[in-house]
């Protein structure tokens, strides 16, 4: 079942009354529920964006019709051992709180305590209904996820340490290690308990929005249902995301500069997850934030609601845009529905030997992006639905687990005697095809009942569970980061041992008398592949390492630019500078975004050069910064943005993006259509490839630079700009005559190739961390039996992390003064 994923548009508060309002809900028929949420194009009015979700709810719905429509139907599926998590999403302001806990009145009562009420309630009558035979007990644990640290809320802030709580990764899933669990009566119960977690929750008054959470906070309702020594446990987890937030609208402080980076970055990482998964991507970089390994969006099983909240105000627009814009795609992401395991009391029976071994390999999920399917029932009819006590629904997300488990006894997994009966299958494609049916499932006892489960627990890596005709079954597509580590390792060993045995073969035939006796060679050989089997594994390990330090530092990059680029839109110059300035050490002397800085501030005035931000740029040479705005007015003939004079709005040139959003002729598009969609990021990356990509090479700058040349030819003055041309040709003209004859590019590559860290850094434009990494990537070169060696100047720009501009400021700096500059 895919994550299903509502609206809500909040109604304008008090003080916004006189406030143009631009968001509305629709339906695609009249008379039928709300599905859509439309919004103008910021670049035309008469143009308007529709995005669909699976149910809409405009500024009249109140908490109760939410509740119903979007969460109560899974109350029955939670206690059929199903995990269900809501998720409420947003930027600040939009009434994520208020949604997810509410007011205190009765009617302004928000999700999570409507959640326990009916857990309780619900609870109270299967004790009833079972005269007492099945117990329900309930235990609540409560944490936040402050700048990318983990915080029990269930103890007092005192017993903090200062890094948080440890991630582990257990059975294939992410546990908050350490994490205390209270165990909760009734509602006065939890009401008490919650009042008093929430005082620990750090929340500090902005600008924008008075008691704005500056923490993703997540609550796991733990639901335990005894009966005899049968236990089944299921997991409700609600969870309050931050908002993400634009700093320059809540004029923060440092500190809150602070949180609201650790917070954008980990909503950035959570929409590049939701692209990824929805792209079919291989690679999801759920471990790039903390909150994104927690909830590892569409590897766990389960039920998933996700509530994205609308401001409908115009000062929203381009933060609902793209908040719209990430929830639509998060519809696509497919979660398997899966109850969890019943487990016995007791110790295990003889067939349950083998139980650690299979917990334990317990492997996420395999993801599956789900091309253009969505649910096709509105909330209202998932309301209508269930009052008829029809077949309950599907959906999905992610869970949140502890490793209390890991404290009981080895449980034994129990088969269709006791379980529920399973619930009949909704007519969707997905659920039908995932949900398992009565016909899989095997009786309790049977001695081979380990090996009955696999058609709900998908564990690839035991195969000796497995049956054949499960093994037959064709594999998702996607793989998890281990399947794949998995594989490379077992590649890498066959293809050693291929090439050691096509040795051993080509060794023994002209010798065959010199053979030692049997049994020590091959002792030695598999003692050799196994050594190279490791140096092979360890090499690639730095390198996935290496990589994903590089995007985890472009993400928090990128998030500056489209920052700066959205205050750019709103006409927010002073804004832009500062988000352009924020972007700098992520993106260390790059001549455009250098460039942009020079030119807003030679526009807001000198006076605009001094203040908090100032540390960003100072680092940056004059020399360099001086160059730069050379390079910079040059290059403004070619450029096709609004500083350059063409009008669009858009000083980064990529007034296309919106154009992509719009369909020709004024008419409405929807966002589910494909990804061509208004996605501010990817417009960025677009845009400012040349410095989202410092290591992948020249390829990318010198496209760029192509581009750049060829806009020249077509938007100035309709003739070909010799400046434009001769000034990307003599940009590395210097230095790429004749790389490796000049004694300067000689002594660059000689510094290069003794690996000395000390002597790297001096160089220009080379600070600690860039230095070691081309130091890693030099010895990996050697590990692998590619020489290690940089051999020219081409070559080394070619290297990760390196890339034209970089290469040639080392190797100005070191023709300026006769030695090598300090670096950044
Ligand atoms: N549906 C609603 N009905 C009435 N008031 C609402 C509604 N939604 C939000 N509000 C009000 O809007 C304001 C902002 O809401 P809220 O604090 O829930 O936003 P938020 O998205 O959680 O913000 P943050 O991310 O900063 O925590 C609050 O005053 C809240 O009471």
């Amino acid at each position: 079942m895919s994550v299903r994923v509502v609206a809500r548009i909040r109604p304008l508060l008090e003080k916004e009354h006189d406030k143009d309002v631009i968001v509305r809900a629709d339906s695609v028929e009249h008379g039928k529920p709300f599905t859509m949420v439309k919004i103008p194009s910021p670049k035309n009015e008469a143009e308007e964006f529709s995005f669909a979700f699976n149910g809409v709810y405009d500024q009249s719905a109140t908490q109760e019709q939410l509740f119903t429509a979007e969460v109560a139907p899974h109350i029955k599926a939670l206690f059929q051992g199903l995990d269900v998590t809501l998720f409420a999403y947003g930027v600040t302001g939009t009434g994520k709180t208020h949604t997810m806990r509410g007011g205190l009145k009765l009617a302004e009562r928000g999700v999570i305590p409507r959640l326990l009420s009916n857990v309780f309630r619900r609870g109270k009558k299967i004790a009833k209904d079972t005269n007492g035979e099945t117990s329900v007990d309930v235990a609540l644990s409560y944490y936040e996820i402050y700048n990318d640290k983990v915080f029990d809320l269930l103890e007092p802030p005192e017993k903090r340490t200062p890094s948080g709580l440890p991630l582990r990764e257990k059975d294939g899933k992410t546990v908050v290690v350490g994490l205390s669990e209270r165990a909760c009566e009734d509602l006065k119960d939890f009401e008490r308990l919650y009042i008093e977690s929430n005082m620990n929750r750090v929340t500090a008054a902005t600008k924008l929005n008075a008691h704005s959470s500056r923490s993703h906070a997540i609550l796991r309702v733990k639901v335990t249902q005894t009966t005899g020594d049968v236990v089944r446990e299921s997991t409700a987890s609600a969870i309050d995301l931050a908002g993400s937030e634009d700093n320059r609208r809540t004029e923060n402080g440092k500190e809150r500069l602070v949180e609201s980076a650790a917070i954008n970055k980990s909503l950035f990482v959570l929409s590049q997850c939701i692209d990824a998964i929805s792209r079919g991507d291989k690679r999801v970089p759920y471990r790039e934030s903390k909150m994104t390994r927690i909830l590892s969006l569409g590897q766990n099983s389960g039920i998933t609601v996700m509530i994205l909240n609308l401001a409908p105000l115009r000062s929203y627009h381009l933060d609902t845009l793209s908040s719209l814009n990430v929830s639509s795609r998060a519809k696509r992401i497919e979660v398997r529905e899966i109850e969890n395991e019943v487990v016995y009391k007791q110790g295990p029976r003889a067939a349950s030997a083998n139980l650690g071994s299979l917990q334990g390999s317990a492997a996420r999920q395999p993801l599956r992006a789900l091309a253009n399917a969505h649910n096709v029932h509105t909330g209202a009819v998932m309301a209508a639905k269930t009052a008829a006590d029809k077949p309950d629904k599907p959906v999905k997300a992610f869970s949140v687990y502890t490793d209390k488990a890991a404290a009981k006894p080895a449980a034994v997994v129990v088969a269709a005697s006791v379980l529920p009966p399973s619930r009949t299958a909704i007519p969707t494609v997905n659920s039908s095809q995932l949900r398992r049916s009565n016909s899989t499932k095997r009786p309790s006892d049977s001695a081979d009942a380990l090996s009955s489960r696999p058609t709900k627990l998908a564990r690839p890596t035991h195969q000796s569970l497995v049956r054949p005709s499960q093994q037959a079954q064709p594999q998702p597509l996607s793989m998890s980061a281990e399947q794949i580590e998995a594989m490379v390792e077992k590649k890498v060993a066959e293809i050693l041992a291929s090439r050691a045995a096509a040795e051993a073969v080509a060794a023994a035939e002209p010798a065959p008398a010199a053979q030692e006796p049997a049994g020590a060679p091959q002792q030695q050989q598999s003692k050799a592949l196994e050594d190279e089997v490791r140096r092979r594994l360890e090499a690639l390990e730095r390198r996935i390492d290496h990589d994903e330090r590089h995007d985890d530092t472009r993400s928090e990059g990128l998030r500056h630019l489209l920052q700066a680029r959205q205050a750019k839109e709103r006409g927010d110059d002073a804004a832009a500078l500062r988000s352009y300035e924020l972007a700098l050490p992520f993106f260390p002397g790059q001549a455009k975004l250098l460039g942009k800085i020079d030119r807003l501030r030679a526009k807001l005035g000198a006076a605009a050069a001094g203040d908090d931000f100032q540390t960003a740029t100072a680092a940056t040479p004059r020399a360099e910064r001086k160059r730069t705005r050379t390079r910079t007015r040059r290059a403004k003939t070619c450029c096709n943005d609004d500083e350059d004079g063409n009008g669009d709005g858009n000083e980064d040139g990529n007034g296309d993006c919106y154009a992509a959003a719009s369909s020709p002729g004024g008419k409405h598009r929807s966002a589910d259509h494909g990804d061509d969609v208004y996605d501010g990021t990817e417009a960025d990356v677009d845009d400012d490839g040349s410095f989202l990509h410092p290591g992948r090479g020249t390829t990318k700058s010198r496209k760029h630079n192509q581009r750049n040349t060829t806009t020249t030819t077509t938007t100035a003055t309709g003739t070909p700009t010799a400046t434009a041309t001769t000034n990307n040709s003599t940009t590395k003209k210097g230095i790429d005559e004749d790389p490796t004859s000049s004694p300067r590019a000689a002594h660059l590559l000689a510094i290069v190739n003794s690996r000395d860290l000390r002597l790297i850094r001096s160089l220009h434009g080379f600070g600690a961390k860039k230095a070691q990494d081309l130091v890693d990537h030099l010895n990996l070169l050697k590990a692998e039996d590619e020489g290690g060696e940089v051999r020219s100047l081409a070559h080394l720009r070619m290297l990760p992390g390196m890339g034209s501009r970089t290469v040639e400021r080392a190797y100005e700096g070191l023709s300026s003064g006769g030695g090598v500059g300090t670096g950044v």
